[in-house]
């Protein structure tokens, strides 16, 4: 199981847990705005170390990122494999054809 998957299982479990025992459950309670807000943030902290080429910091923000991004998907009930199984559907499809299929 990987590190993603573990920590997706670790998050979804602690939807029902006590806000005063742990971090996520704390932020989930909040609700889904409140996560949504959180990952722009830990977002915008990746994008200035990486403008600044600051790969120590940017290491640091990318993994906050990628826990908030599980945060707020579990705030939606979006399932990491879902978007796992939608990373897998794009595997060998080239990125010009992708951006073709996405327009109206
Ligand atoms: N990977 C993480 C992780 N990354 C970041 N964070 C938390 O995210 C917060 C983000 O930092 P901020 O400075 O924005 O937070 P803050 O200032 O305390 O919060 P605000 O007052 O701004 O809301 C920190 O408090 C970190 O503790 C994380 N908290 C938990 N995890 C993982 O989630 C698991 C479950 O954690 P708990 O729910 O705390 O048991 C842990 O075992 C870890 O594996």
């Amino acid at each position: 199981m990987s590190i993603l998957t573990k920590l997706a299982a670790t998050i979804e479990a602690r939807k029902s847990a006590d806000p005063d025992s742990s971090w996520t459950a704390k932020l989930l309670a909040k609700g889904p705005e409140k996560c949504a807000e959180k990952f722009g943030e830990e977002a915008i902290e990746a994008i200035i170390a990486a403008a600044k080429n600051d790969r120590e910091n940017l290491t640091a923000e990318a993994a906050d990122v990628l826990y908030h991004l599980l945060v707020m998907l579990a705030a939606r009930d979006v399932a990491l494999e879902d978007v796992l199984a939608e990373l897998e559907r794009r595997e060998g499809t080239s990125g010009i054809a992708e951006k073709a299929a996405r327009q109206p």
